[in-house]
C-alpha cells in the first residue's frame, strides 16, 4: 500500500464530519483567518511535509491500517465515539483527503511537523529547568499571553486543539483558524499597569483578536457537593513512616492531631465534614510553621496534603484577626493571594478554599485565563478575601486596578517551583514588586511543590524572609511510593501498538495518558476513539470550555481516558485515576515525579507505565533509576545499563538508595530527620537574599 492509499484509509471515514469546520477555520477566520497571511508558515511546512510524512508513514503503518480498517463503514458510530470522547479528528488529519485543496497535505504534514518541532524543541529544552518551563508555559497561561514570543508557531497550530468535534465548531475557537491560544485573554482598553512587558501589553487590548465570551459555570452550591471527597487509601496510615526534615531557624514543634492546631469551631467542622480525621505529615509540620507566622518552603510528595497544610492555618489566622465580611466594591483588597500555574489546577484550590471557608464571611474567588475576563472581575467586585488565580489573569487584573495589593498578607505559590522557574518566575517577581504589594518583611509567603530542584529554591530565596523554614515530606522531589512503576522499553513506532495493548487490558479504569506535544494529545486521543476507547483529552491548544469538559468526562468516567500534555501533571487531584501512562516521557525528571503522582493519592494506590524509547530518552535513564530505587520500584537492567553508560554532566543522583534527601534546603542546614514525629534543627545561616539574576 503506498502512501496516499494509507492516509486516505485513515482520513475517508471522517470526511464528512470534519470537512465543513475545516473549511470555515481555514478559510473564514474572520481577522485571524487571512489566509495569505498563513500561507507562508502553511507553504514552508509543506515543502518539508514528504519527509516528515515519511516518518509518519514509518511510525504510523501498523496502528494507521487497522484505524482505517476499523473505521470503515462506521462513522456514524465514531461521531458518536467522538461526541464521548471529545475528538474532533478532523483537523489532525486534516486535509489531506481533498484532492482539490489547494491545502491538501497542509494539515497533516504540520501535524508531524509540529509535533517533531515541539518534540526538538523539548529535546533542546529538556536539559535545562529554565526551557522545560517554557514548553509548559506555552501549554498554558504562557500561551495567551506571550504571543510575541511564541506567536510565530502559531499558524500551524491551526488543527490542534479542536478535538471535541461538536464543541469546537459551536466554540469561539472555530473562527479563529490557527490562531487560537494568542488573543485568549485579549480584552478592550489596555492596563494602566506601567510595570507590564510589551508582550502583556499587547494582550492587554491593543492586539486585534476575538474577545474571549467563555463563562465558566458555577460550581454548585448544596453542602453535598462541596465537601464531596474520596476516600483515604490503604497506606495512608504508612504517611506516618515518612522521614521529615525541618530545617530553619527557631521551627514550631509539630502537632499531631487537627485539635492541636487550635482552629475554630467552623474550620473544625468544615474539616469533619471534608473527612479528614488525620493530618498527613506535610500538614503535621506546616500548620504549625504557618501558624506561627512564619515563612515557609515545603515539599512533600504528590497527593499528600499540601493544599489543606497551607488553607487551613491561613484560614485560621483570618478567623482570629476577624476578617471583615466581603462587600461589594470596585477595588477589593484580598488578604491572600494564591497562584497556581494552571487554570484546572487553581480552580481546584478555589473550591477546596471555598470548602473550607463554608459558613465563614472569608469569600474566596477564582480568576483564570481562557475565560471571560468580564467574569473574572465581576467575581472580584463582589468580594474578595482569597484570590486564586493564574499569573496572567492576576496580573490583568491588577492592571485593571479591581485587585489592590496592599492587605495581602498571605502569598502562597503552589507548585512553587514551577511558579519560579523562567516560565513564571518574571511574572511572579514582577507581581511582588507591584505597587501596592507588602515587603516579604510584611506578609507571609509560602511555597509548596512535591519537587524544588536547587536552582529554584535559591530563587525562591528573594520571595522569602531569610529565616524561612524548610519542610521536606520524605525526599525533595521524590515519587510517591504508592504508585507502582514500570519502565517498559518501546521504540516510538511500536508506542501506538502498546498503548492499545495495555488499555484494553486496563479496561474500564482512569487512565492518564502523558504526550509530550498538544497536537501528538488530539492524535493519540484521536486514535484511541478510533480504536473504540473512550477518550478526551486536555492541551493548552484546547478551548478552556473543552479543557473543563474534557476534565468533567474524565472525571465522571464518561472517558475512562484522558490524553494530557505536561499542562496535567501537577497537582490535579481526581478521584479514582488507577494508571498513568507516559506515552512519551517528559524532558525532566521532575516533571515525571509529577505526572506519576495523578495516581496514588491520598494513600491510595496506582500504577504508572512508561514507554522508554532509547532514542530519545537516554537523557532520563540515571535519573529515573534514582527516582525508582529512592521509591524501591523495581529498577529494569537494561535501564540500568544505559543509566551507567549514559553520562549526564551535572547530576550527581546516581543510584543513591540511601541518601535519604537526595536534594534538601539549599542553605545545607544541619536538621534532624523524623518519623511521624518531630524536628529539632539546628539552624543553618540564612543566606542572604540572592538577586534574581
Ligand atoms: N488529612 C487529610 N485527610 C484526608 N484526606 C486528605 C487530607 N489531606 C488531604 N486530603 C485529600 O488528599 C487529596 C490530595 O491532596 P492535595 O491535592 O492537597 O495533594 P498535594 O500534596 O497538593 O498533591 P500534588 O503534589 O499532586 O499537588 C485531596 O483529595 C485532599 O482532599
Amino acid at each position: 500500500m503506498g502512501d496516499e492509499d494509507w492516509e486516505a484509509e485513515i482520513i475517508k471515514p471522517h470526511m464528512s464530519s470534519y470537512v465543513p469546520v475545516f473549511e470555515k477555520d481555514r478559510y473564514s477566520s474572520g481577522a485571524n483567518g487571512d489566509t495569505s497571511n498563513r500561507t507562508p508558515a502553511s507553504s514552508s511546512e509543506m515543502d518539508d511535509g514528504p519527509s516528515r510524512r515519511d516518518h509518519f508513514m514509518r511510525s504510523g503503518f501498523a496502528s494507521g491500517r487497522s484505524m482505517g480498517n476499523r473505521d470503515a463503514g462506521e462513522s456514524n458510530k465514531r461521531e458518536n465515539t467522538s461526541t464521548m470522547g471529545g475528538f474532533g479528528v478532523g483537523k489532525s488529519f486534516g486535509n489531506r483527503g481533498f484532492s482539490n485543496n489547494k491545502f491538501e497535505e497542509g494539515d497533516s504534514s504540520d501535524f508531524w511537523r509540529e509535533s517533531n518541532n515541539d518534540c526538538e524543541d523539548n529535546q533542546t529544552r529538556s536539559r535545562g529547568f529554565s526551557k522545560r518551563g517554557d514548553s509548559e508555559y506555552e501549554q498554558d497561561e504562557g500561551t495567551q499571553r506571550t504571543g510575541g514570543l511564541f506567536g510565530s508557531r502559531r499558524p500551524a497550530l491551526s488543527g490542534a486543539g479542536n478535538g471535541d468535534t461538536s464543541q469546537s465548531r459551536s466554540g469561539s475557537g472555530s473562527g479563529r483558524g490557527g490562531y487560537k491560544g494568542l488573543n485568549e485573554e485579549v480584552v478592550t482598553g489596555s492596563g494602566k499597569n506601567s510595570w507590564k512587558s510589551e508582550a502583556e501589553g499587547g494582550e492587554s487590548g491593543d492586539t486585534q483578536g476575538p474577545k474571549v465570551t467563555y463563562i465558566p459555570p458555577p460550581p454548585p452550591e448544596d453542602e453535598d457537593s462541596i465537601f464531596a471527597h474520596y476516600q483515604t487509601g490503604i497506606n495512608f496510615d504508612k504517611y506516618d513512616t515518612i522521614l521529615v526534615e525541618v530545617s530553619g531557624h527557631d521551627a514550631p514543634p509539630a502537632i499531631l492531631t487537627f485539635e492541636e492546631a487550635n482552629l475554630c469551631q467552623t474550620l473544625n467542622k468544615n474539616i469533619a465534614k471534608a473527612g479528614y480525621t488525620k493530618l498527613t505529615p506535610v500538614q503535621k509540620y506546616s500548620i504549625p510553621i504557618i501558624l506561627a507566622g512564619r515563612d515557609l518552603m515545603a515539599c512533600a510528595q504528590t497527593g499528600s496534603g499540601k493544599t489543606a497544610a497551607f488553607l487551613l492555618p491561613i484560614l485560621a489566622h483570618m478567623m482570629r484577626d476577624g476578617i471583615t465580611a466581603s462587600r461589594f466594591k470596585e477595588l477589593q483588597e484580598p488578604e491572600c493571594i494564591i497562584v497556581a500555574p494552571t487554570r484546572e489546577l487553581i480552580n481546584q484550590i478555589y473550591l477546596e478554599a471555598r470548602k473550607f471557608s463554608f459558613g465563614t464571611c472569608v469569600r474566596a474567588v477564582v480568576i483564570y485565563g481562557g475565560t471571560q475576563l468580564g467574569h473574572s472581575i465581576r467575581q472580584i467586585v463582589q468580594g474578595c478575601n482569597i484570590l486564586c488565580a493564574t499569573p496572567g489573569r492576576l496580573m490583568d487584573i491588577i492592571g485593571k486596578e479591581k485587585i489592590g495589593l496592599r492587605q495581602v498578607k498571605y502569598l502562597v505559590l503552589d507548585e512553587a517551583d514551577r511558579m519560579l522557574d523562567m516560565g513564571f518566575g518574571p511574572e511572579m517577581k514582577k507581581l511582588i514588586s507591584c505597587p501596592g504589594m507588602p515587603s516579604k518583611e510584611q506578609r507571609q509567603t509560602l511555597m509548596f511543590s512535591a519537587t524544588f530542584p536547587e536552582e529554584i529554591q535559591r530563587l525562591a530565596a528573594e520571595f522569602l524572609k531569610s529565616n524561612y523554614l524548610f519542610v521536606a515530606v520524605g525526599q525533595v522531589g521524590g515519587a510517591c511510593r504508592d504508585v507502582q512503576q514500570t519502565i517498559l522499553q518501546v521504540g516510538q513506532y511500536s508506542k501506538r501498538e502498546k498503548l492499545v495493548e495495555i488499555l484494553r487490558n486496563i479496561g474500564d479504569e482512569r487512565t492518564m495518558v502523558f504526550v509530550e506535544t498538544k497536537k501528538k494529545a488530539d492524535f493519540i486521543a484521536t486514535f484511541l476513539c478510533q480504536e473504540k476507547i473512550s477518550t478526551t483529552s486536555i492541551h493548552g491548544d484546547r478551548e478552556q470550555r473543552e479543557r473543563e469538559q474534557a476534565l468533567g468526562d474524565f472525571r465522571c468516567g464518561k472517558c475512562p481516558v484522558l490524553v494530557a500534555t505536561s499542562v496535567a501533571a501537577r497537582g490535579l487531584d481526581i478521584e479514582n485515576v488507577q494508571h498513568v501512562i507516559n506515552f512519551d516521557l517528559p524532558s525532566t525528571i521532575d516533571e515525571y515525579v509529577h505526572r506519576i503522582g495523578r495516581t496514588g493519592r491520598c494513600g491510595n494506590t496506582g500504577q504508572a507505565i512508561s514507554f522508554f524509547d532509547p532514542e530519545s530518552d537516554n537523557h532520563l535513564a540515571q535519573p529515573l533509576v534514582k527516582v525508582l530505587s529512592d521509591a524501591q520500584q523495581d529498577v529494569p537492567a537494561w535501564l540500568e545499563e544505559i543509566a551507567f553508560s549514559t553520562y549526564v554532566p551535572g547530576f550527581s543522583g546516581s543510584s543513591a538508595r540511601g541518601n535519604v534527601f537526595a536534594s534538601v534546603d539549599t542553605r545545607k542546614g544541619k536538621s534532624t530527620l523524623n518519623t511521624a514525629g518531630f524536628s529539632s534543627s539546628q539552624a543553618p545561616n540564612p543566606v542572604d537574599d540572592e538577586s534574581w539574576d
